[in-house]
């Protein structure tokens, strides 16, 4: 898969280069290349907002510089989906992050301010597939820690990435529910025991319990999930 991310803060992503992601970088699993969005700006300050037409506060991100970027970040490029995070976006979800790492090509643009001109996703969406994603009902400075929360919960699903696949088969909302309590050793810790049918090795017991235990944790702190 390759990754490019349109930002002003280009060094926000420097923590891609660690952990996980950094070995799937290095292994070429992943290709990531981050853009500064002032690279495409001409003047001497490199201006990238300007007061919204309409009054209003705040500064909007002006087209050009975006209409720049997204024609180098897009020239030659096949299929890719351009995502921009935004508040007025469709909710991200697990289901989200498992259909987005089947992409080959994932154009990320990170918004600042109050938002970028509107005419960027028009003019986007006339040449690759455009989408505009929330990470929740709240608000955000920009998008880059949107984008960063999303490259991780695509990049972890790609193939090879994560060592053990099954480590990812029992984590919350892959099965639509939340995962069950976890514990390790010791045993008893401050006078607290590790639940006995954990220590029992009856593998139909303890998969019975963890059930119990996800369902009960679902309705209790997220009975939406469970809704029809
Ligand atoms: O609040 C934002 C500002 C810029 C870009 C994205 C967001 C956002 C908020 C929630 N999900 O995305």
């Amino acid at each position: 898969m390759r990754i490019d991310i349109v930002t002003i803060f280009p060094t926000f992503f420097d923590a891609l280069d660690i952990s996980l992601l950094g070995k799937a970088k290095t292994s070429g699993l992943l290709e990531l290349a981050v853009h500064d969005l002032r690279d495409f700006t001409h003047d001497r300050h490199r201006t990238v907002d300007d007061t919204p037409y309409g009054g209003g506060a705040g500064m909007v991100m002006k087209p050009e510089p975006w209409g720049e970027a997204l024609d180098e970040v897009l020239d030659g490029a096949e299929d890719p989906l351009v995502i921009f995070p935004s508040p007025a976006g469709e909710v991200f979800t697990q289901a989200t992050a498992r259909a987005l790492a089947t992409e080959q090509h994932l154009v990320f643009g990170c918004g600042r301010y109050e938002g970028i001109d509107q005419r960027v996703f028009d003019e986007a969406s006339e040449h690759a597939r455009v989408r505009l994603v929330s990470m929740g009902d709240y608000v955000l400075n920009g998008g880059e820690v949107a984008v960063m929360a999303m490259i991780e919960a695509i990049g972890r699903l790609i193939p090879g990435v994560v060592g053990n696949p099954e480590s990812l088969v029992e984590e919350s909302h892959e099965n639509g529910l939340l995962e069950y309590p976890s514990y390790t050793k010791p045993a008893v810790w401050r006078g607290r025991e590790v639940p006995p049918v954990l220590l029992s090795g009856n593998h139909g017991a303890i998969a019975e319990w963890r059930r119990e235990q996800q369902l009960e944790r679902t309705r209790r702190v997220r009975p939406d999930l469970l809704a029809d």
